[in-house]
């Protein structure tokens, strides 16, 4: 049976002056994860925030956090963010020689476990962890900073993606330029959590950030497959 789609708010385009008001914000407005973009400077050209800062934020709101790790080495810091209050913990393929490993280490501190691929970055890569994910985090930018524009040719691997999982549990969540009208493209080809940064942090109230939301919820629910 087809999954609901899901919305994921990214914090990268929030003000970070307030990261727990905009957090609650965005949860109050009907967000069904909240997606924490944490950058090292190393694996990827930008940093943002660790641990502690998703300690702090942690009591704002019971929704889901869906971390996103653009970090390298990853395995040293699992533990530390689990403690922190990530729910979900994604490691990016290419971040190091042991994807197997760090699936695993995800899996054994309670957490859901996913995988992200860049785009250039072939589906084949995770063809032999598919029993350890809980989520495929499919890249339609190349990863560092938010407001970049969608890259089309990515749809294709959102299909391929989909057919590698076969009947499995695992979701696929798009990451990069959605938006209303890109949205409909990914779900048509299989997607079903859709972050979303620049899009949803306009308008700086709740009413704004729930008709962001629903606007592309409404897009993508139209297509989806
Ligand atoms: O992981 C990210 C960048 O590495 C961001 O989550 C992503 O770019 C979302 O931002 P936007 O919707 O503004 O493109």
């Amino acid at each position: 049976m087809r999954k609901k789609t899901l919305i994921a708010p990214s914090v990268l385009a929030s003000d970070f002056s307030k990261l727990g008001d905009e957090v609650e914000a965005v949860a109050t407005a009907g967000a069904d994860w909240i997606h924490l973009d944490v950058m090292d400077g190393h694996f990827v050209p930008n940093i943002t925030f660790g641990p502690p800062v998703i300690k702090a934020i942690r009591n704002r709101t019971k929704t889901f956090f869906d971390c996103h790790l653009m970090i390298a080495p990853a395995d040293p810091y699992l533990a530390a963010f689990a403690e922190a209050g990530c729910d979900g913990m994604t490691v990016h393929a290419e971040a190091g020689p042991h994807l197997d490993r760090s699936l695993q280490t995800i899996r054994s501190l309670g957490k859901k476990a996913g995988v992200s691929l860049n785009p250039a970055t072939p589906e084949t890569a995770i063809e032999y962890v598919l029993d350890r994910l809980d989520l495929i985090l499919i890249m339609t930018v190349n990863p560092g900073f938010g407001g970049q524009a969608f890259i089309p040719a990515i749809v294709d691997k959102v299909r391929r993606v989909k057919a590698l999982i076969g009947n499995r549990p695992i979701r696929i969540e798009i990451d990069g330029g959605v938006s209303p009208e890109t949205a409909p493209l990914v779900t048509a080809a299989g997607a079903d959590v859709l972050v979303a940064g620049a899009a949803i942090f306009k308008g700086g109230t709740v009413e704004a950030y729930r008709a962001n939301i629903e606007a592309i919820r409404s897009a993508a629910e139209k297509a989806a497959n």
